[in-house]
C-alpha cells in the first residue's frame, strides 16, 4: 500500500544492551500527516520500545543499538515536528512537583516560556476538553487512576505537539471512559497520532491504519479491515473485533470483497445493502 509518507521506518530494528532478542525487528511502514495509528500485539511484542524509539526517548534516555531509518518529514510544519508521548504508566507522566492538576497541566508551558495569561488560557481550554475542569485545584495524587491517564493526556495535549504517542492511555479507565476518551481522540485533526491499545472494537473505529506487533516483528500494516481479516484467516494469536464476529457468523462480507466488516457504519451499510 503506497502513501504519502510523514513518518517513515525503514528496516528499523533495536536491541538493548545485553538483550538476546532485536526488540524491535526489520520494521518498515510509511505514515501519512493527521493520519490515525492503531498499534496491537500481545505482551513483549516491541510496541512500547517502538513508542519510545518515535518519541526520541530512545536512544536519548533509553539506550539501545538501532539499525535502519527512522524519517520524520516536516512537510507543512515549518519546524521540526515535535512529539508528545503518553507513558503506559500516567504516575511516569508527573512531573512530581506540581501541587495542583492545573500546575501540573501548565507545567510544560511553564518551562517553555509561555505568557501567563496564554498558560492560563491553555489550561481552561484543555481540561474541558479532557473533562478535568472540576478537578483542577485537587493534587495529581489524589485522583483516580483514570482521572491520572486523561491528565497525563492533558500534559501533553497542551502543548499541541504534531505527533502524538499514546501507549495504553485508557488501562485504568472504566469502559464508558474508554469510549469516551477513543471519541475524543478521533476528533483531534492536528495531530498524526499512535495509539497503542487492545481495544480491539474501539481501534477499528478510530484508525486509519492498524499495525499488529508480534516478537518485534510488524506483521501487518494496513487499514484495520485488511488487516483483521488478514489475521483471522493466518490464525494470529489476536482478538477479533465484534463486529467482524459478527459479520462472519452471518456471512455479511463488503461489497465487491471477501472480507467482513470491522466497524460499525460499514456493518450497518453491509446489513442494509448500501454498501459500495
Ligand atoms: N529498557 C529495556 N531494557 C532491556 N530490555 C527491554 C527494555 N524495555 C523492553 N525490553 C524488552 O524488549 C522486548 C519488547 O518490550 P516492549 O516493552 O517494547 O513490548 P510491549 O509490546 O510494549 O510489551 P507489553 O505489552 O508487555 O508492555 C521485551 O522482551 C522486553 O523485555
Amino acid at each position: 500500500m503506497a502513501v504519502e509518507k510523514f513518518v517513515a521506518l525503514d528496516r528499523v530494528s533495536v536491541k538493548y544492551p545485553n538483550a538476546q532478542n532485536w526488540a524491535l525487528d526489520w520494521v518498515s511502514m510509511s505514515v501519512p500527516q493527521f493520519a490515525k495509528v492503531g498499534i496491537i500485539g500481545n505482551s513483549d511484542a516491541g510496541k512500547t520500545t517502538f513508542c519510545q524509539l518515535l518519541a526520541g526517548i530512545i536512544p536519548e534516555m533509553i539506550h539501545a543499538r538501532i539499525e535502519g531509518q527512522l524519517q520524520i518529514d516536516r512537510n507543512d510544519t515549518k519546524q521540526q515536528p515535535s512529539v508528545g508521548y503518553v507513558f503506559q504508566d500516567p504516575e511516569s507522566q508527573m512531573s512530581g512537583l506540581a501541587e495542583t492538576v492545573a500546575d501540573e497541566i501548565a507545567f510544560g508551558l511553564i518551562n517553555a516560556g509561555f505568557s501567563e495569561l496564554e498558560i492560563d488560557q491553555r489550561v481552561k481550554h484543555v481540561a474541558k476538553e479532557l473533562e478535568l475542569t472540576s478537578i483542577l485545584h485537587q493534587s495529581p495524587t489524589e485522583i483516580s487512576g483514570g482521572q491520572q491517564q486523561r491528565l497525563a493526556l492533558a500534559t501533553v495535549l497542551v502543548v499541541e505537539p504534531d505527533i502524538l504517542i499514546l501507549d495504553n492511555p485508557t488501562s485504568q479507565m472504566d469502559p464508558q471512559g474508554k469510549a469516551w476518551l477513543f471519541e475524543h481522540l478521533a476528533t483531534l485533526k492536528k495531530q498524526t497520532i499512535f495509539l497503542v491499545s487492545d481495544e480491539i472494537d474501539l481501534l477499528c473505529e478510530f484508525a486509519d491504519y492498524l499495525g499488529v506487533f508480534a516478537q518485534g516483528k510488524l506483521l501487518a500494516f494496513d487499514t484495520p479491515a485488511h488487516v483483521i481479516n488478514q489475521a483471522d484467516q493466518n490464525h494470529w494469536p489476536m482478538a477479533l473485533p465484534t463486529v467482524y464476529q459478527f459479520a462472519k457468523a452471518l456471512s455479511k462480507t463488503m461489497a465487491g470483497t471477501y472480507r467482513y466488516p470491522v466497524t460499525l457504519g460499514r456493518l450497518k451499510r453491509v446489513m442494509h445493502n448500501d454498501d459500495d
